[in-house]
């Protein structure tokens, strides 16, 4: 097994020159007799030429397919991590397909809300709540509010009052609390966060834990149904959650809770060769922790998978603008993103794979660096590219798996404007979101002519 950690840092399996590999594309790719990739059944470079420049394009098909295998693998209230791609499309679509939906902020509840998703099938997260987010919260209903610090129950308290009461809302509220077991995910330390050390939860070893259900229950208007606990992302290794159920059920056992949720992380393949389990062999795993602990099937096991339902789904199309020849040095092919529609390479050195869309079986013997238009030395997209022979300016480059943590942390870096993005089914593509203006990016810009705004 590939150590994740490693090629989290970049040190992964060498690049291949081979065609980019089925696993790494959405479920409907296919190549017609001319070479050229469908996805949707839709010619991607025409995609291109009709919506522009970079473009995120997702297949609906396996959006959906994930969603339902998330639903068959852990069953009723498994939650889609929304922090990973949200736009009102993709909320509809991950509660048409039976899931919940984990919000972590008052943004995420308001996409949410704003694209119909019924109250009680949202979870808040967060490690931060406003007393504003926890009000919205406890007045809609919310399927369950995730408690992760001490000021956080003393906020609730306030707001419930001594009646338990949220105006006319029946309470109580079921809310979960989040546990830090201890254990450290074999994934990169940005997104490691079930150690000790930790901004997330309530350690179980300081006792912080226990003290937090005590205060929980104590409290009117609150019903305690259930622990959470969330290792980190990008994690390859399923023992590693089967770890931390079993530090978790000497806890959890005495409590009579009937919930339990493992949280998100289940990781996904980015470049050739990188094994990651499937949902049904997470879950199974998980099943299989709780039953070796005690943990007995009248117990609610659910998860808050972002990544898996949406990483491969999801694939970007950019315009090569410029090739830059260093002899003895290395190749850049540019492109007309980079750090703005995908920060991942630079924030903690992910790999990707890279390929000309028109030439989808092409061999990818030649070496470049794929690299973005920001102002920044570390603006670096695919750093060791493999690419067609006859890669040229003008040509539509792909990078498959970035449908998780690209759109939903891009950025106006240099204001560039953010792509749009496209959902693509049967024939059918349609925008999802809108590729912003240049006069979008004057919106918020309060300029010497523009009075009374604050
Ligand atoms: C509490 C919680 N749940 C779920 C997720 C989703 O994680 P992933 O996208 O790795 O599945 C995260 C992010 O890591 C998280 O912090
Ligand atoms: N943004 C990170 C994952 C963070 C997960 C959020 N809890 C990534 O792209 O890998």
């Amino acid at each position: 097994m590939l150590d994740p950690a490693a090629l989290l840092a970049g040190q992964g399996p060498e690049p291949s020159s081979a065609p980019v590999p089925r696993v790494l594309l959405p479920e409907t790719a296919e190549v017609d007799g001319a070479g050229r990739l469908r996805v949707g059944g839709l010619d991607v470079c025409e995609l291109a030429e009709r919506f522009g420049t970079p473009l995120f394009v997702y297949d609906e098909l396996d959006l959906r397919r994930r969603c339902r295998e998330a639903r068959a693998a852990f069953g009723e209230g498994v939650a889609y991590a929304t922090k990973a791609f949200l736009c009102r499309a993709m909320a509809a679509l991950a509660v048409e397909e039976g899931l919940w939906l984990d919000v972590s902020t008052g943004g995420e509840l308001h996409v949410a809300l704003a694209a119909g998703v019924p109250p009680e099938r949202l979870v808040l997260h967060g490690n931060n709540k406003s007393e504003e987010e926890l009000a919205q919260a406890l007045e809609l209903g919310v399927g369950r509010i995730v408690v992760d610090s001490f000021d956080e129950i003393d906020r609730l308290g306030a707001l419930l009052g001594r009646s338990g009461r949220v105006g006319e809302r029946r309470v109580p509220q079921p809310v979960l609390v989040r546990v830090t077991p201890g254990v450290e995910a074999h994934t990169h330390e940005f997104v490691r966060t079930g150690q000790d050390d930790s901004k997330f939860g309530f350690g179980l070893a300081s006792g912080a834990a226990a003290e937090a259900v005590a205060r929980v229950r104590a409290l009117a208007g609150l019903e305690l149904v259930g622990l959470h606990a969330h290792i980190g992302s990008q994690v390859f290794k399923v023992a590693s959650f089967a770890e931390a159920v079993a530090v978790l059920a000497e806890f959890f056992r005495p409590l009579g809770l009937g919930e339990l949720c493992v949280g998100g992380g289940l990781g996904v393949p980015y470049v050739t060769g990188e094994p990651a389990p499937t949902m049904a062999e997470w879950a199974a795993a998980v099943r299989g922790a709780c039953e070796a602990a005690g943990i007995g099937p009248e117990v609610r096991v659910t998860a808050e998978p972002g990544r898996a339902i949406v990483a491969r789904a999801g694939m970007t199309l950019y315009r090569v603008g410029t090739v830059k020849e260093l002899p003895g040095i290395r190749t850049y092919v540019a492109v007309d993103g980079g750090m703005s529609d995908n920060p991942r390479p630079v924030l903690y050195g992910s790999g990707y794979e890279a390929f000309l869309p028109r030439a989808a079986l092409a061999a990818r013997p030649r070496a470049v660096r794929v690299v973005g238009k920001h102002c920044e030395s570390g603006d670096v997209v695919v750093a060791d590219a493999r690419v067609p022979e006859d890669l040229a300016v003008g040509d539509v480059l792909a990078t498959p798996v970035t449908g998780a943590y690209g759109y939903a942390m891009a950025s106006n870096y240099n204001k560039v404007p953010r792509p749009a993005v496209v959902f693509v089914a049967e024939g059918r593509a349609r925008v999802v979101v809108r590729r912003e203006t240049l006069d979008d990016l004057l919106r918020l810009d309060v300029g010497p002519g523009d009075a009374g705004v604050a």
